[in-house]
């Protein structure tokens, strides 16, 4: 890439052209942030990166950047509100020459710049959100095409007519840090059945089941201010403005990046700090200082004090070990489980009513600023970030004033999300993975798509007996665990054929959620103080064709999974394509039914006890990652469980005798082999007798009696009118039932029963 700089006639705006390498097949593919407060960096998903010094300082928060994809031309505009600033650096920092020639300035090596080319481009197919790119890029400051709106109606209304426009834009002026500037470490989480044979780990990443490699953790070692004391929620004075009536049903959350939440953009990128005076700014930061901050880690600081005191950063082993310290360590909270892990599952509190003043449906909460950070350290895995950072070409790390207006902007965002998760019991976010992020994460899952097997439930009514069984009438996408060792494969080997595969991309989004989880959200919110890992990723697809999963809980049974996230994977996703995910809140005063689009970026989280969900019918290939994240104790409470079960019924054969009669027993009528008449009754009574024993544990267990006499007993009671009863009891899944194993995995482990398949 190569770069020409020059200021425009105004004096307020620099043009930078940069010439991007050919292959670069969409906007989306680039990041721009602003560094320090004059340089640009320009980084491909590719890898390619380039540091463009301007000629004047600029502020990161109020700048902002457009990329022409049609001309690789790059425009970048000071705000109008920082004029005078500009003018008055620009004068230092030029020997007083003034910005207002319009001349060239600055020009590093390249072309001189290139004539605007208004050649409009056909987006491919599967476009990334575009509009929402350009609407947002719109609203953070003036262009050439918007000009400087001063005040922050304007600025609303200039984002809103942005959104209605929608030009091809995409890029952003962001932070390089992400919520705690750290690749998490955590995530490492117990095996789980994979359907992928991982078949060669590399040999660098043994042991890690966390995606901050080398080069991440180079781009991302930012100031520990990005973490921010526990906030206590502000339920009222935050509340969003009630959204405006909707058609009867189901509440829609829509997107984020919609005209009706111009207000967001506003918030976050038109007026974000420094908005407040001076004297008021000093004063709250005093305020913060004074606070208390207990779930800080020792050590670390407010976000104000760090930028004024601008502390030496800690040493990389010394970050380390409080990393590693704060993840295993609950941050909060008043139960036992603050005090470490309390071996019995904690009852949850009926839920509060939803605060007076919040509209009855959370709005999504927009985290594009926050993606830039996720965007920026995907590249920085290909080798040429590495490189870049050897030449020093990487920009050090951002004055004090910036990094403390990041850490505010990042602060706001988390205090958002948890104080809707806290209010609601769930919370959408919406374009929190990057754009690139999600393109390059499906590029890498394509090759794995022929071995997705279909999703299994789990019926039993304990959370220590059961089984997985498949039923497509419930169930109809098809899933693919990705445990450690998965991620860190580099090839795989199906029915003899050895395939590459690499999850670079994947372990990075799958960092960020859990940076989001374990690092924003566990220390803000005392019920989630308790999280010590999650589940493996659980990618999914609904292959269309109506695809969908019938209403249920995830947890039922105190299984030990608190929060259950999902990221969606679907660029160009429409609403007519159905595949909503369909949630059932369960607050007083809130929205019974709110249905989630599974846009692409979004990420849905909701308490895994609390809101039942569905997925409704999917018309086109629906791809989402699940992860569920454990409560140390409950967990702990529910693999003791586990491991005391009897033996008889944990044999292989006898799991699996028991899963083939409850396939059977409760498929749909027309696939299954036992027919609704008084002969396929009395057929599956004498099959059930003949039984091995375990098998008859299991599915007495299963099916909540007492004992394997009763089991044979019911099995002969069965008419035809109660064996179509259970099928639909089964298939509108309720509160009863859970579908999902516990993670008994280390027990499953232990025996040699893993469901991995061993090629
Ligand atoms: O994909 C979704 O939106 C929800 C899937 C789900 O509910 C689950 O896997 O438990
Ligand atoms: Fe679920």
């Amino acid at each position: 890439m190569e770069a020409t700089v020059s200021l425009n006639q105004a004096g307020d705006g620099v043009e930078v052209v940069v010439l991007l390498p050919p292959e670069l097949a969409q906007p989306a593919d680039v990041a721009v942030e602003v560094v320090g407060d004059d340089a640009l960096l320009v980084q491909t998903a590719g890898g390619d990166s380039l540091q463009v010094p301007l000629p004047i300082a600029v502020d990161p928060d109020t700048g902002s950047v457009k990329l022409r994809r049609a001309t690789g031309r790059l425009t970048f505009r000071a705000s109008a509100a920082k004029r005078a600033v500009i003018s008055a650096t620009t004068a230092g920092a030029n020997g007083g020459s003034g910005s207002n020639n319009g001349q060239q300035q600055g020009a590093s090596s390249g072309p001189p710049p290139m004539p605007p080319m208004p050649v409009p481009v056909p987006l491919p197919q599967e476009s990334p959100k575009e509009e929402a790119a350009g609407a947002q890029v719109a609203a953070t400051a003036p262009t050439a095409e918007a000009p400087a709106q001063p005040t922050e109606a304007a600025a609303v209304a200039a984002a809103a007519e942005a959104l209605a426009a929608a030009p091809l834009l995409s890029s952003s002026n962001g932070d390089l840090h992400g919520p705690t500037a750290n690749g998490s470490s955590h995530g490492a989480a117990a095996p789980t059945p994979s359907t992928a044979a991982a078949a060669a780990p590399s040999g660098g990443r043994s042991g890690s089941g966390s995606a901050s490699g080398p080069a991440a953790a180079a781009l991302s070692a930012g100031p520990a201010a990005a973490r921010a004391p526990p906030l206590s929620l502000p339920k009222h004075a935050s509340a969003p403005p009630p959204p405006p009536p909707r058609s009867p049903g189901a509440a829609s959350v829509g997107s984020a990046a919609s005209a009706d939440d111009a207000a967001l953009y506003a918030d976050f990128f038109c007026n974000s700090p420094p908005a407040m005076p001076a004297g008021a700014r000093a004063a709250a930061a005093a305020e913060a200082r004074s606070a208390p901050t207990e779930g800080l880690p020792s050590g670390s600081s407010s976000p104000d004090a760090a930028a004024s005191d601008a502390p030496p950063p800690p040493s990389p082993a010394a970050a380390k070990a409080a990393k590693l310290a704060d993840a295993f360590t609950p941050t909060d909270g008043t139960s036992s489980r603050a005090a470490g892990f309390s071996f019995t599952a904690p009852e949850l509190p009926p839920p509060p009513p939803l605060p007076p003043g919040l509209p009855p449906t959370a709005p999504p909460i927009d985290c594009r600023y926050l993606a830039v950070a996720n965007g920026l350290r995907v590249s920085a895995h290909a080798p040429t970030a590495a490189m870049a950072e050897l030449l020093g070409l990487r920009p050090a790390a951002p004055s004090p004033a910036a990094a403390r207006r990041q850490a505010e902007r990042v602060e706001a965002i988390l205090g958002k999300v948890a104080a809707t998760l806290d209010a609601y019991g769930y919370a959408v976010l919406d374009n929190y993975i990057s754009d690139a992020a999600i393109l390059a994460a499906r590029k890498e899952l394509s090759v794995m798509e022929p071995h997705y097997s279909p999703g299994l439930i789990w019926v039993g009514s304990e959370a220590e007996a059961g089984a997985q069984i498949a039923v497509g009438g419930v169930r109809g996408d098809v899933v693919l665990w990705l445990d450690d060792a998965a991620l860190n494969a580099t090839a795989f080997v199906k029915d003899g054929v050895r395939r590459d595969c690499g999850f670079m991309q994947l372990q990075q989004l799958l960092a960020d959620v859990d940076e989001l989880v374990f690092e924003g959200l566990r220390p803000r919110l005392p019920y989630l103080a308790g999280l010590h890992r999650r589940s493996d990723a659980m990618m999914a697809i609904y292959p269309g064709k109506g695809a969908r999963f019938a209403k249920h809980v995830d947890n039922t049974t105190g299984d030990g999974r608190r929060l259950t996230v999902l990221t969606y994977l679907n660029p160009g996703w429409e609403e007519r394509q159905g595949g909503a995910l369909r949630l059932f809140p369960v607050r007083q005063g809130a929205a019974p039914v709110v249905d989630v689009p599974p846009l692409a970026g979004r990420v849905a989280l909701f308490l895994s006890a609390e809101v039942a969900h569905e997925v409704l019918p999917a018309f086109a290939r629906r791809h989402a990652v699940t992860l569920w994240y454990f409560d140390a104790g409950e967990h702990a409470a529910a693999l003791t469980a586990a491991r005391v079960m009897p033996g008889a019924s944990s044999r292989p054969s006898a799991q699996a005798a028991a899963t083939a009669l409850l396939r059977d027993l409760l498929a749909d009528e027309a696939t299954s082999g036992i027919e609704p008449t008084p002969e396929g009754c009395a057929a599956l009574g004498t099959r059930v007798a003949a039984l091995e024993a375990g098998a008859q544990q299991l599915l007495a267990a299963v099916l909540g009696l007492p004992s394997t006499a009763a089991l044979v007993e019911a099995m002969r009671a069965l008419t035809p009118d109660s064996l179509r009863r259970r099928r639909e009891e089964l298939r509108n899944m309720g509160l009863g039932t859970q579908h999902h194993a516990p993670d008994t995995s280390s027990y499953m482990q232990q025996e040699g029963r893993t469901g991995r398949v061993a090629e």
